[in-house]
């Protein structure tokens, strides 16, 4: 076991098992207090939230509260491993929710694959939550899933996996095109993995300026070939090519974007590259290949991953927090299209306009604290002009006012 696992397991283990615990906002000190909080009183906010359903964000902690909801399908790149072995990286998505955007989260583990079943039993538990973060559930299902969930709740619905992951990567991608001299119209890009992040970036890519005849998906099979006979999300991105491997596929290559497993690209994959190559290995928690062997063969990259211990990290951290904290104080009823470009340019634009701005710094830090304040009125004025947000936020009175709340989370 590697030094870093020994330190993981003993950082979980200590004090009071795993990473967090509840907290109670109002005094319950005295017996007129528990008469409120509990019995009788306990019955009159009932009562309103009985007669107006939108009271429940006045007299409960909904509106500030978030599910982060797994069946454990596809945690991290380590696989189905269930719902139970996937808590550590839920209670850790809670973690970020609250640190980064003041946000309270509950992680719940379900156990059913069923995907019509679990759509049942997250629809069910909505009531409790001002919005749902999907999290590490497998593609196909994870898309079904989310899209079935999105019709029926008038809550943001957000698979993170996809959209936060496509968001970091958008913003990541802008930029690097940007420093290598690159047209997005013109760039090849080669993704490993077919999954639920690699469809959602493939997508936001095209969304960006990226064309699809440019673009080639391999999945554990091999490339996405029109002579395989694909279907679902799959389908939209074979190619009528003849090469079948990932090495095929990878000369004359401009980007590598890795979001499958560990180790699956090689050296001899790199060096198959155009000069100047962008590669974003992002499985975690161990890339498609280590940053030291990419930049052994190509000096010249830029170079990405999902984890905290290298420069350039692209996780879906860097957005969700923010775009939770927009939608919840808006009000928004969902997070659109147009709320998550604004969250990629934001993003951008804050390492664009950063001294640091190079090679090694193509999107901000996931502890820089501008975030919240610089990121989310953009997303939330996003969402008053797409027309899905209940209330307008003034821009600037709200990014004050968000900077008092990251000093306060610091
Ligand atoms: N940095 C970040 O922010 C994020 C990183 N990720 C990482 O991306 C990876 C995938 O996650 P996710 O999309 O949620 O998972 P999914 O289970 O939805 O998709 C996994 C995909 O990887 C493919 N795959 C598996 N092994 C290989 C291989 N040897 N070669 C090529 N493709 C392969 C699978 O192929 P097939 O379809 O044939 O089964 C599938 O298409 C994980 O490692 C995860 O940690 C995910 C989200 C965010
Ligand atoms: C970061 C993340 O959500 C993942 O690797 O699954
Ligand atoms: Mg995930």
């Amino acid at each position: 076991m590697s030094t870093i696992e020994q330190k993981a397991l003993a950082y979980h283990r200590a004090g009071s098992a795993g990473k967090i615990a509840i907290e109670i906002t109002k005094s319950v000190s005295t017996q007129e207090d528990l008469a409120l909080a509990y019995s009788p009183g306990v019955a009159a906010p009932c009562v309103e939230i009985k007669r107006d359903p939108a009271k429940a964000y006045e007299y409960t902690a909904k509106g500030n509260l978030v599910g982060v909801i797994t069946n454990g399908s596809a945690v991290l790149g380590l696989g189905n491993i269930g719902a139970l072995a996937g808590k550590p990286v839920m209670e850790g998505k809670v973690v970020l929710f609250k640190k980064f955007a003041g946000i309270d989260a509950f992680d719940i583990e379900i156990d059913e694959s069923d995907p019509d079943k679990l759509v049942d039993i997250i629809a069910a538990l909505h009531p409790t939550f001002g919005g749902i973060n999907l999290e590490d559930i497998k593609a196909p299902e994870c898309f079904y899933i989310e899209r079935k969930l999105r019709e029926r709740l008038s809550i943001p619905v957000f698979h993170d996996d996809q959209h936060g992951t496509a968001i970091v990567v958008g913003a990541g991608m802008l930029n690097a095109i940007e420093m290598t001299g690159r047209d997005i119209s013109a760039v090849k890009i080669v993704c490993s993995g077919a999954g639920a992040a690699a469809i959602a970036c493939l997508e936001l890519l095209v969304d960006l300026g990226a064309k699809r005849t440019n673009i080639f998906v391999c999945d554990s099979k091999g490339v996405l070939t029109t002579a395989r006979n694909l279907d679902g999300e799959k389908a939209a991105w074979a190619q009528d090519t003849s090469a079948t491997t990932l090495s095929d596929v990878m000369e004359g290559a401009d980007v590598f974007l890795g979001v499958s497993g560990p180790g699956v690209l090689s050296q001899a994959d790199i060096v198959r590259m155009n000069p100047h190559p962008i590669v974003f290995t992002l499985a975690n928690p161990e890339p498609e290949l280590r940053p030291e062997l990419v930049r052994e063969v190509a000096p010249d990259a830029i170079i990405a991953t999902g984890r905290s211990d290298y420069p350039n990290q692209i996780n879906n951290a860097l957005c969700f927090p923010y775009l939770f904290r927009a939608a919840l104080d808006s009000g928004a009823t969902t997070i659109n299209q147009e709320m998550k470009r604004a969250c990629v340019v934001a993003l951008a634009d804050m390492a664009r306009s950063d001294a640091r701005f190079s090679k090694d710094y193509i999107v901000p830090g996931l502890l820089d604290p501008r975030l919240l304040s610089g990121v989310t009125p953009k997303i939330a004025t996003a969402a008053w002009r797409s027309g899905v947000a209940r209330k307008q936020l003034v821009e600037l009175e709200y990014a004050d006012d968000l900077k008092d709340l990251a000093e306060s989370l610091l």
